[in-house]
Order: C-alpha cells, then structure tokens, then sequence
C-alpha cells in the first residue's frame, strides 16, 4: 500500500493505493494533525511508503515528512520540479518556480489526452495552464480562488462579515443578491466564472475546438458545468504524481 498526499495551500488530500494503483482510501485533511490522526485511524490498508507533492515552504513540508517518519516509520518521495516530463516540457522560464502541484496536473492531464489541453485548477487560488498537442507547457494564469475572494472581502471591509460555515451551495443563484452574504457569493462566483470564460477563449484561439479542458481542485464543481465537455477529475494532480515519483510503483 502507498500512500499519496496533495499538500495544497489549503487542505491535505490524502489517499491509500495498492501497488497496481487501486483506491483503497482517500480524505481531506485541514491540518498536519488531522492527517495524523486520520492515518494513525486507519485499521486495514496501513502504508509501506509514501509519495508526495506540495506546495508548503520546504520548512512545513520537511516537518510532515519527518512526523511521518516518527509516527509511522514512513519514508516520503517528494515531487521535485522538472524540465521535462512523460513527454511535457515544462514552460516556465525558471522551470523551478512552477507550482508542482500545476506541474503534476499538466502531466496527468497531457498523459491521460494526448493532445492541447487546457488544465483548471479551483482552490485557494485558481490556476489556469496550457499545454499544445506536441506536449509544450506554454505557462498559465493565477488568480484568486473563492477562499481568497471572500476573505478580501471580509478582511478590508467593515460590514461584510460572515463565517465559512454559513457558505453553501444554496446561495449561488443568477439572480442579483439580496443579502450581504448573497450579494459577495454571487459577485465571487461571476468573477470565477469569467476567468473561465478568459481561459476557454484563449485556449479556443490558439487550438479551435481541438483541446480537451480538465477540471480540478476542491471547488471545481462549482464551474464544472459552465464548460460543457470539461473533464472533472479530482485526483489529476496524483495521476502526475505517479508519474514523478514512479519508483514505489
Ligand atoms: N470537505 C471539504 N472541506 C473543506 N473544503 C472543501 C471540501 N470539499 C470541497 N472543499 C472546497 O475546496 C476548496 C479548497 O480546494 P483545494 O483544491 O483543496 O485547495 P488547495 O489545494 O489550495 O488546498 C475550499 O475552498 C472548499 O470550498
Ligand atoms: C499557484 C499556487 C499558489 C496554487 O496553489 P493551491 O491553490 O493549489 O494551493 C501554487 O501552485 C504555487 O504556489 N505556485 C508557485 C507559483 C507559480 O506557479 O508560478
Ligand atoms: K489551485
């Protein structure tokens, strides 16, 4: 058994695979001690090894490698950058600097179509990449996710003020918002939903309609619709992972 983690800037997602790469258990962690304790948890399907991406500081993600160690005698693979990769050059003009979670998105998605891909990525902040058919990364866009929208919000300004907890799907309506919480919802989700469109035109400029959109990250499902055809993934980012750090396999 492996385990695989996504150290987002948000939340750790967490999964358990068997050697030939079948699910045996996933999970959403909001803390290093919440993974901790879910792993310590687990009953069956303990893991040999561990290989992981993140986009922590080099401080944070060592101290998880290290508790992992501690706690459960798990060596960790980390993810490292490249210039190339199953056949994505990586574009970049420091190849070092891309996020590696983009990275391994881009990979998995241009290893799974085999042709230009557009790579959208909504979580804490929502990324953008494009690959062409011949497996050149062209780069990408970043810019705020829901998260960050929001919390702007509720940061510089007096009298918007509500808790994440009183966010839910209900709210989302094309109709103009009637209350404060409505009203930041709705004008966050546009914003969303036009950097989507952003992408679709340039990704239909330079390609027509011969590329293949993939979705991922926590909030994807909150724009999966508007782009008809797109592919949800959720677990895009292992998809490359395994394909970085293949030695486990
Ligand atoms: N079970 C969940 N717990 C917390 N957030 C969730 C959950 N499911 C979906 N989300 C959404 O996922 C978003 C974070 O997405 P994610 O891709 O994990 O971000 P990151 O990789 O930056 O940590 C949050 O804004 C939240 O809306
Ligand atoms: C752009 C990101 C913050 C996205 O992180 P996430 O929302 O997935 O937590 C991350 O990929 C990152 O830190 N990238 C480094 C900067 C860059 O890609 O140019
Ligand atoms: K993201």
């Amino acid at each position: 058994m492996i385990l695989e983690l996504d150290c987002g800037n948000s939340l750790i997602k967490w999964r358990i695979i068997t050697q030939a790469g079948a699910l045996a258990e996933g999970g959403l962690a909001n803390s290093e001690e919440k993974l901790l304790g879910d792993l310590a948890a687990l009953v069956n399907n303990q893991p040999q090894a561990c290989r992981l991406v993140s986009v922590r500081s080099a401080e944070e993600t060592d101290r998880l490698v290290s508790l992992l160690k501690a706690r459960f005698g798990l060596s960790s693979v980390c993810a490292q950058p490249a210039r190339e990769l199953a056949g994505v050059r990586n574009g970049y003009e420091d190849y070092t600097r891309l996020g590696l979670d983009r990275w391994l998105a881009v990979v998995g998605a241009y290893q799974s179509a085999q042709k230009a891909c557009l790579v959208i990525d909504v979580g804490t902040a929502i990324t953008a990449d494009f690959i062409a058919p011949d497996g050149q990364h062209l780069g990408g866009f970043i810019c705020p996710g829901m998260p960050l929208m929001r919390d702007q919000l509720r940061t510089h300004t007096r009298k918007i003020r509500y808790g994440d907890e009183s966010v839910v799907a209900s709210l989302y309506g094309q109709s103009p918002g009637r209350s404060t919480i409505e009203a930041v919802e709705r004008g966050c989700m546009l914003m969303l939903r036009g950097f989507i469109r952003g992408q679709l035109e340039i990704a239909h400029e330079y390609w027509r309609d011969d590329f293949e959109t993939f979705l991922t990250g926590g909030d994807a499902g909150l724009v999966c619709e508007q782009i008809p055809g797109a592919r949800l993934v959720p677990d895009l980012v292992f998809a490359g992972l395994a394909l970085a750090c293949p030695i486990l396999r």
